[in-house]
């Protein structure tokens, strides 16, 4: 059996300001310090084989800050940008309040939350997904056969669409898919990589 655990990196700072971030390579607020902090606590007791992460700081610093709290800093890391966040084209850098004034609530949820609308310039969640999940099949999957213990730390979307995949979710489900900031979220799948069990910590 291998166990593997997602985190969504802490409160970023444009998490807090509640922009548009997508690639844009913006560091965690000081909540955000304290969350990753907070997840090495609840992942006390876990011995991690290997880890993997974006290539955007805010997942990169909260890998770092968990694998620091747990005294795992010496494992393998891989750091990809396949895994990076959904690209938000001309929405990175806006305001998610302002925004769905100007095009509606319902506008700004679809390109938020749907599966296959792309946002104006930027990814669809497929078309992240088209980019993950070819990335976990190849390069993390095959740990997960050999039953290690994986530690992945990286962005809500390109969480969504690994997680849609694990638990198999349809597009409906994926709408209401929403990944916390710092929550880290544990999976343990059997020797075919498929899952048993899933929770938060
Ligand atoms: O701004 C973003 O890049 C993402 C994650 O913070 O936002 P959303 O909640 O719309 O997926």
């Amino acid at each position: 059996m291998s166990k593997l655990v997602l985190i969504r990196h802490g409160e970023s700072q444009w998490n807090l300001e509640n922009r548009f971030t997508g690639w844009v390579d913006v560091p965690l607020s000081p909540k955000g310090i304290e969350e990753a902090k907070a997840a090495g606590k609840k992942l006390a007791g876990f011995t991690f084989d290997r880890a993997f992460s974006s290539v955007l700081a805010r997942a990169n610093e909260t890998l770092r800050l968990v694998l620091e709290g747990i005294g795992q800093t010496g494992i393998p890391i891989e750091k990809d940008k396949a895994l990076n966040e959904r690209m938000y084209g001309e929405l990175q850098g806006l305001n998610k309040a302002e925004t769905a004034k100007q095009f509606g609530d319902e506008q700004v949820k679809i390109w938020r939350r749907s599966y296959d609308v792309r946002p104006p310039g930027g990814e669809s969640l497929k078309d992240t997904a088209e980019r993950v999940l070819p990335y976990y099949d190849s390069r993390i999957k095959p740990y997960v056969l050999k039953g290690e213990t994986i530690l992945i730390a990286a962005h809500g979307n390109s969480l969504r669409a690994l997680v849609m995949q694990l638990e198999q979710l349809t597009r409906e489900q994926v709408l209401e898919l929403n990944i916390p900031t710092g929550a880290p979220l544990l999976y343990e799948l059997d020797n075919n990589g498929k899952v048993l069990s899933h929770r938060y910590l």
